[in-house]
This record gives C-alpha cells, sequence and structure tokens, in this order.
C-alpha cells in the first residue's frame, strides 16, 4: 500500500523494485483530537495496577482485550471510565502521557492538542493537580523530547451538570492550571451542546480556545448549536453535518476545522464500515477535515493507523494526504510561528502541496 508514499517510484521489475524503492515518507501532521486517557494500552493498564495494588475484574491482557468489542459510544465510555482506575498519582499521568509522545512522534504527529477528563478523576477522588501536573509535566518538555508541540484541553463531561463543569473550570483558572482551551465529550446524545452555554461564555472570558464533540452520534442540529449558542472554533468528529447540506455548505465557507476520526468511527458503529466513512466526501465537498485518533488504544490505531486503513480502502492521492496534513496544521491552536514551521516541513517532502 503506498500510505503516505509520496515518493514512491512504480516498479517495472522485481529488479526496478529494489533499486527504485524510496522510504515512505510520514507526513508530519497535527493531531488535534486526542484523550489522553484514551491513550492507555492494556499492557500499562496493568502495570499500573500492579504499581498501585489495584485488583482489575481481568485474568490478564487476553481478557481485557476481549472487552474492546464496542456496540457505540456508551459500550465503550464504560470501559474507558473503568481503566481509569489505575491512574493514581502524577507519575501514573506522567507515564500515560510520556507513551503516547512516543508513539505519536512514530506516527509522524508534530503537534498535539491534548484532551483530559478533570472530572472522570475528580470523581475517583483524585486531586485535579494530580492529574493536570501529572500531564503537564511531560508536556512541558514534549517538542524537546520528542519533537512534537504540545497544549493542554480540559474537557468537560457532557453527561454530567453544567454546575459540575462550572466548578471544574474554577478549580483550573484557580491554580493557574496550563490549558489553553475547553472541550465538551462523553455521552452525547441527550446532552446538547446548549446546556453548557454560560461554561463557554466563561472559558472565554478566561482567554481559553473553544472545542467540543458534536455529531459524532448525535445530530447537524447539535454542530449548529455548538457553533452558534456555544461559539466554538472547531468541532471534534462533525461527520453527521452531511445529513444536513445548508450545514456542510456553512461549514465549507466559514473553513470551520471538523477533527474527525474515521477508526473511532468504525469501532463505535456509527458507520458501519470504513468503506462508508464519509470522510472522502467530506474531502470533495471541500470541508475543512483532519484525521485524528481520538482514542487510539482502544480503536485499533494511531494517527498513521488511520492514514493507512483510509488509504487500503479509498485511494487517497498524495494530494489527498497532504491536504489532510496542511488541514491540521491550519485548524491547530498553535501560534503563527509553528504553524509556519510544520507547513515548512510537510511542504519540504516530495508529497503534492495542499
Ligand atoms: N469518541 C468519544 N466521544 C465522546 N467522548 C469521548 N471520550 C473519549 N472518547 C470519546
Ligand atoms: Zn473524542
Amino acid at each position: 500500500m503506498d500510505n503516505f508514499a509520496g515518493g514512491t517510484a512504480v516498479p517495472e521489475t522485481e529488479l526496478d523494485a529494489a533499486e527504485l524503492e524510496v522510504p515512505a515518507r510520514i507526513l508530519p501532521v497535527a493531531e488535534l483530537h486526542l484523550h489522553i486517557e484514551g491513550t492507555l494500552q492494556p499492557e500499562l493498564i496493568f502495570a499500573l495496577a500492579e504499581r498501585n495494588g489495584i485488583a482489575l475484574p481481568y485474568a490478564g491482557l487476553d481478557e481485557l482485550r476481549e472487552r474492546y468489542e464496542f456496540t457505540d459510544l456508551q459500550s465503550f465510555l464504560d470501559l474507558y471510565y473503568a481503566n481509569m482506575a489505575v491512574l493514581q498519582t502524577e507519575q501514573d499521568f506522567a507515564d500515560m502521557t510520556r507513551a503516547y509522545l512516543e508513539r505519536a512522534a512514530a506516527a509522524g504527529v508534530r503537534h498535539a492538542e491534548i484532551m483530559m477528563d478533570p472530572q472522570a478523576h475528580l470523581s475517583r477522588g483524585i486531586p485535579l493537580s494530580t492529574c493536570v501536573n501529572g500531564v503537564a509535566s511531560v508536556l512541558a518538555t514534549s517538542q524537546e523530547e520528542f519533537g512534537i508541540s504540545t497544549l493542554l484541553i480540559a474537557a468537560f463531561l457532557r453527561d454530567l451538570s453544567e454546575e459540575s463543569a462550572l466548578e471544574v473550570l474554577d478549580g483550573l483558572l484557580a491554580m493557574n492550571a496550563p490549558i489553553a482551551a475547553i472541550g465538551l465529550d462523553s455521552a452525547e446524545v441527550g446532552n446538547p451542546p446548549s446546556k453548557f452555554e454560560r461554561l463557554y461564555a466563561k472559558a472565554r472570558e478566561a482567554g481559553l480556545r473553544l472545542t467540543a464533540h458534536a455529531g459524532e452520534e448525535g445530530p447537524a442540529s447539535y454542530i449548529i448549536e455548538a457553533l452558534d449558542i456555544l461559539g466554538v472554533e472547531r468541532i471534534d468528529h462533525g461527520i453527521r453535518c452531511m445529513d444536513d447540506p445548508d450545514l456542510v455548505e456553512r461549514l465549507v465557507d466559514a473553513r470551520i476545522p471538523l477533527t474527525v476520526c474515521p477508526l473511532s468511527n468504525v469501532r463505535l458503529r456509527a458507520v458501519d464500515t470504513l468503506a462508508d466513512h464519509p470522510l472522502p466526501a467530506m474531502l470533495a465537498a471541500g470541508l475543512n477535515v483532519s484525521v485524528n485518533s481520538d482514542d487510539p488504544a482502544y480503536f485499533g490505531g494511531y494517527v498513521d493507523d488511520n492514514f493507512a486503513q483510509l488509504g487500503a480502502v479509498f485511494e487517497l492521492s498524495d494530494f489527498d494526504k497532504a491536504r489532510l496534513a496542511a488541514n491540521s496544521i491550519h485548524s491547530s491552536f498553535a501560534s503563527e510561528e509553528r504553524k509556519a514551521e510544520l507547513l515548512d516541513e510537510l511542504n519540504g517532502g516530495d508529497v503534492a502541496h495542499a
């Protein structure tokens, strides 16, 4: 498969193949939709459980892996929240973050905007300072250590109350937590963006950037609410916009970024198979889409795996791949200077430019 293999010549003979094989080029990308708790690999879950003396309800790795069959978003969230029990200390949060960055660097990620779910830890008795400082301690040196610039997004659980979210945002602001943005995640249907109008107003006043999950399982109208009521700059997922042609036109005209997560959508049954995924149609419509991994430890892959599987099913051109990479960089909350560096790196290679 020629995923990311922009410079690979088509060989005419077996001899040529050996001589002409050009190593596949991994495109530099920004990962904009990534839940750090969704990067907890089964091996790390067991290692942290042992370190913290926590008894897991699985006899071993295989039994845990057998649970990674999801019927919808909620069936995944149940396991995702349960497995967080192993995260107890700053060191645990730091180890999880370090493992993600190491793997992401190999996937071509050069900038990552990392969501974390503080309420999912507070509800287990883990203080804000433990989860925030543990993750942030690794992000502080991510560029030097891994070549990945990073920023942190505090995501709020939409199945909890707005009061709870406001209280946690207050706590984050009071401790001067190094967050650049807020997001909205967890069980979507029945928890529309409009429920969080005051939260987003407060975050905007505090100078934070704004994003929200919308249109993953929920209807296109949730995307409209996120734009009009919350004032978000970016939509996480957003695939259900394809049900509403007027909304598609609006998103195209305004260049609203949609952080799409193809393997996640397949594993959570938002689409039947990867071949049914709307990404090619979204690209063809002119939408500002990027490819992201969401919860890579649970959904069978990191950003490079998402691109590889898309490439296996859809024959994305080098131009499409470069466009997806450029969209991710343009849509990030990175400084203009960092975006320019990343675009230079992208354009320096031999894949067609966006
Ligand atoms: N795909 C997803 N949708 C909503 N909330 C999430 N939390 C972690 N992954 C999520
Ligand atoms: Zn997500």
